[in-house]
């Protein structure tokens, strides 16, 4: 099948019937070929059943569990499933389906395109998190230690089928960290979507349709005009410089947190350094400090690990010429990329953050 890049907008399926529409896209696009899905432990303990019986074309599927989190987004879990691939005799004309949160569709869309040199694959994005930002756009990969996503293509499903049904079993923890990467969208590009966001309720999963259908097609639209992160699509990774080393940090210590738990607190340090850098107003910084600070739990980290994550952040894919490069914002709506930050500063910025 054609790969559609995910900014065709026939490529992404939203609704709350997507288990019709899956059935309906295997039996056009993948009649013939074996399908496996890939899934952790969790989401197979509450979705499988519903998912598999509802779609006949699932009949005789297999499947493969992960162990949920993110130490399971590893080299060694990659090897794992690629042998589980070869035992099922899985060819290149075979489809992979990525069921799951954006652990899965990060390493599954990574092992789809290495196995046997790239198989097809689609995702179903379960959690808020994948749903808006990483079930689409063709990043995709695994961690190295405490480095995110060192290792990884750019490489896009064939379809996505997103359905906010999924999000009712969600964790309030895991609907939150959707929430932060929504509204990085609204900060790096549209303030009509930072205001709107204000309306959206993270304990509450009827009427988020509308509110994911926009944040999807901000990125969409970003990734469309920069798909291999040349220049603007550096702006989606505002909040990441510092929240990634906070991500990787905690997981390798074993206090693993959400994927947008750490990217909020990344965004209110390199939003205080954009105030700092006279990027934003005194009440922007205001506004934008006092929304992370009233939804996000507190970092349990403290002023002596400032060295290790700068250290973290000297290995960001963003960085040139061995300087740290940050996307920061000079309004809400507006992400500016490749800025290089004093190393006062980025510990000033820190030092709000870290207890
Ligand atoms: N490729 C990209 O563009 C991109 C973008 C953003 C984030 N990411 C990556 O995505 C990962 C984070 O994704 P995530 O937040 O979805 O994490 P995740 O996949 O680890 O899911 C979070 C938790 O929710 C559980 N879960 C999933 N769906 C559920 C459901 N419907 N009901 C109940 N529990 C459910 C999972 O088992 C897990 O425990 C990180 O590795 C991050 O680096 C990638
Ligand atoms: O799609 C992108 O581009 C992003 O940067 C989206 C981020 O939210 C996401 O966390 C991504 O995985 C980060 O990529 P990385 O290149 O910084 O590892
Ligand atoms: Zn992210």
């Amino acid at each position: 099948m054609k790969n559609e890049m995910q900014t065709d907008k026939n490529a992404i399926y939203f609704g709350t019937e997507s288990n019709e529409a899956i059935q309906e896209f295997l039996e056009k696009n993948y009649k013939q070929s074996k399908k496996i899905i890939l899934t952790d432990d969790k989401v197979f303990g509450i979705w499988i059943e519903n998912f598999i019986t509802s779609i006949p074309a699932l009949n005789d599927a297999e499947i493969i569990q992960i162990p949920e989190g993110e130490a399971s987004k590893c080299m060694e879990i990659v090897v794992q499933v690629i042998e589980t691939l070869s035992d099922y005799k899985i060819s290149r004309a075979d489809l992979l389906i990525n069921f799951g949160g954006g652990m899965v569709s990060d390493i599954g869309g990574f092992i789809a395109a290495i196995y046997k040199r790239g198989i097809d694959f689609i995702n179903i994005p379960t959690t808020l998190l994948s749903q808006v930002d990483a079930s689409i756009g063709g990043k995709t990969g695994i961690d190295l230690g405490p480095l995110k996503n060192q290792i990884g293509v750019f490489t896009n499903a064939q379809k996505v089928f997103i359905n906010s049904g999924y999000l009712s079993t969600l964790p309030h923890e895991a609907m939150l960290s959707g929430y932060a990467e929504m509204l990085k969208h609204g900060l790096i590009y549209s303030k009509r979507h930072w205001e709107e966001l204000k309306k959206f309720n993270c304990t509450k999963t009827e009427g988020a349709l509308p509110f994911i259908k926009d944040s999807v097609e901000i990125k969409q639209e970003i990734v469309r005009l920069d798909p291999l992160e040349q220049n603007i699509r550096k702006s989606l990774n505002f909040g990441h410089t510092i929240g990634h080393a906070i991500e990787g940090f905690l997981l390798v210590n074993e206090q693993p947190i959400q994927h947008g738990i750490a990217i909020a607190w990344g965004m209110y340090a390199e939003a205080f350094i954009a105030y700092k850098s006279n990027l934003l107003t005194k009440s922007e910084w205001e506004e934008i400090s006092y929304i992370i600070t009233d939804i996000y739990p507190p970092l349990n980290l403290d002023s002596s690990q400032q060295a290790t994550l700068i250290k973290l952040m000297e290995n960001d894919k963003k960085n040139k010429n061995g300087k740290i490069q940050f996307t920061l914002i000079n309004t809400i709506g507006k992400g500016i990329i490749e800025q290089v930050v004093p190393r006062e500063l980025i510990l000033e910025a820190l030092d709000e953050i870290l207890n």
